[in-house]
């Protein structure tokens, strides 16, 4: 495949194929055809967690990977590819791009933000790296700092944020970071039906992300019986 450039996700769909450990998918073999299927749908990036996904789904489907890796910590909050051993991992199974956790919480290594990516930049020179933010002053500091996206992902996970969704109020946190952001900003998280990722695309994302709404069963499953129980 030839070099990945962050263009060719410009208004795109990149479809999130996760499943954890507790998950009923949890399987690199699963998780490399949830990614086939998304590919032959249309979908124009991937974003996988873990080493063992990552390397499974870059062998089944010619797209780019964004790679996590989610690991708990204990006494942290900070999940998505938290420390420089996550993000060694991560580009040792080959993602094109790499996303990690740049919410202002306390990562486990005892790093801050600035010196983490620095960190990365200065080991990987042409990683593209995405920040997974949940507020707007997040995302500008992260914008300062030098990443080259950021990604809406952890909006209403974190404590600030609790019960917040993107699509709030017609999305409006995407669009306040909209106006503040000139890097790419993706929108990830809560988008569950083709016209909310439409009009994340409308108001300016310049791609979006969608995960459980097309591969975690449980998730879709559980939204038909929350309409129809009662009826
Ligand atoms: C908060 C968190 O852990 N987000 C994770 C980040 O990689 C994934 O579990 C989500 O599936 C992904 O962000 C896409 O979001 P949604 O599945 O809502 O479309």
């Amino acid at each position: 495949m030839e070099q990945f450039s962050l263009k060719s996700l410009k208004g795109k769909l990149i479809v999130s194929c996760q499943a954890l450990e507790d998950e009923p998918l949890h399987s690199p073999h699963i998780m490399s055809k949830m990614a086939l299927a998304a590919y032959q749908g249309g979908a124009s990036g991937i974003r996988a967690n873990g080493y063992e996904d990552i390397v499974a789904i870059k062998k089944e489907v010619p797209l780019p990977v964004i790679g996590i890796l989610k690991k708990e910590y204990e006494n942290y909050k900070v999940f998505i590819t938290p420390t420089l051993s996550e993000v060694e991992k991560v580009v040792a199974a080959g993602a094109d791009m790499i996303a990690v956790d740049a919410t202002s919480r306390k990562r486990p290594d005892g790093l801050d933000l600035e010196t983490f990516i620095k960190e990365i930049k200065l080991r990987y020179k042409d990683l593209p790296v995405m920040a997974d933010i949940s507020t707007i002053d997040e995302a500008e500091k992260a914008e300062k700092l030098g990443f080259d996206c950021i990604s809406t992902t952890l909006v209403g996970y974190t404590e600030e944020t609790e019960g917040q969704k993107l699509y709030s109020e017609d999305f409006i946190l995407l669009k306040e970071i909209l106006e503040k952001i000139k890097i790419p900003v993706i929108a990830e998280g809560n988008v569950i039906t083709p016209e909310m990722a439409k009009r994340c695309l409308e108001v300016g994302a310049y791609a979006v992300v969608v995960g459980g709404a097309i591969t975690r069963p449980q998730q879709i499953t559980e939204r038909f019986i929350e309409l129809i129980k009662g009826s």
